[in-house]
């Protein structure tokens, strides 16, 4: 069994009907330390989570990142969910001409053992051939930290990005920004589970974590 940590139940909804029983919440809130980069966080959460639960975890650290305001909120996301509030960031928003943003996710992996080094980092099969936007800066992960990073605890990143638009809220289902994120003229909230899953970042990284950890 692999703990999904996080206190955020919409995640692991979305989780649990990509990976099915094999992951269950552990609702740990693990410090979050202070960075432009989404891997950085994930990873440092992760190793913290892997001490508290004594077993495999994985932490995924997401972040909406609209491309009119080079990135923001980006990895400062649920502090502006929670003190901004989504409304007013679609406020803030509409009068930008570029209304484009995307949806990053780094699903960080740790069990205490060492990985096979990664010949080439993950993340870069996703950006290929994918115009990154302003919206994308720091949010990258790097073969460093797939590798190992600053402390003895291997970790393993898998991201996930999805580009939209910036919309007036539509729709009730998911969780957070989803309202304002219109992709392929659809936002988020107006999505079932299985349809945000199919083009979501957290689909994305959930699908390149859920293929490696089979083969584990
Ligand atoms: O509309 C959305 N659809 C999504 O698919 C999505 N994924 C993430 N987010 C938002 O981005 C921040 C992540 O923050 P975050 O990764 O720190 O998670 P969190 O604080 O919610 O829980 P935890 O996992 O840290 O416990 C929060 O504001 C989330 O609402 C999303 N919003």
């Amino acid at each position: 069994m692999l703990n999904f940590v996080t206190t955020n139940p919409g995640k692991v909804r979305e989780a649990t009907e990509y990976l099915n029983d094999e992951v269950a919440q552990f609702d740990f809130d693990y410090p979050e330390i202070q960075a432009d980069d989404l891997g950085a966080v994930a990873a440092n959460g992760a190793r913290a989570a892997y001490r508290a639960a004594d077993g495999p975890v994985i932490v995924d650290d997401a972040g909406l990142f609209v491309d009119a305001f080079d990135g923001f909120p980006g990895p400062y996301s649920s502090y502006v969910e929670d003190t901004v509030g989504v409304e007013r960031v679609w406020r803030m928003t509409e009068p930008e001409d570029d209304r484009g943003a995307a949806f990053k996710t780094v699903i960080a992996y740790c069990d205490g053992e060492a990985f096979a080094a990664t010949p080439e980092p993950v993340e870069r099969d996703e950006r290929r051939g994918q115009d990154l936007g302003a919206g994308d800066r720091g949010a990258a992960t790097t073969d460093e930290q797939v590798r190992s990073g600053d402390d003895a605890l291997p970790v393993k990143l898998f991201e996930g990005r999805v580009p939209g638009e910036i919309v007036a809220p539509r729709g009730d289902g998911g969780f957070g920004f989803d309202p304002i994120f219109e992709h392929d003229g659809t936002t988020f909230a107006e999505m079932s589970t299985e349809e945000k899953n199919a083009v979501s970042h957290r689909g994305r990284a959930l699908s390149k974590f859920g293929e490696w950890y089979a083969e584990r």
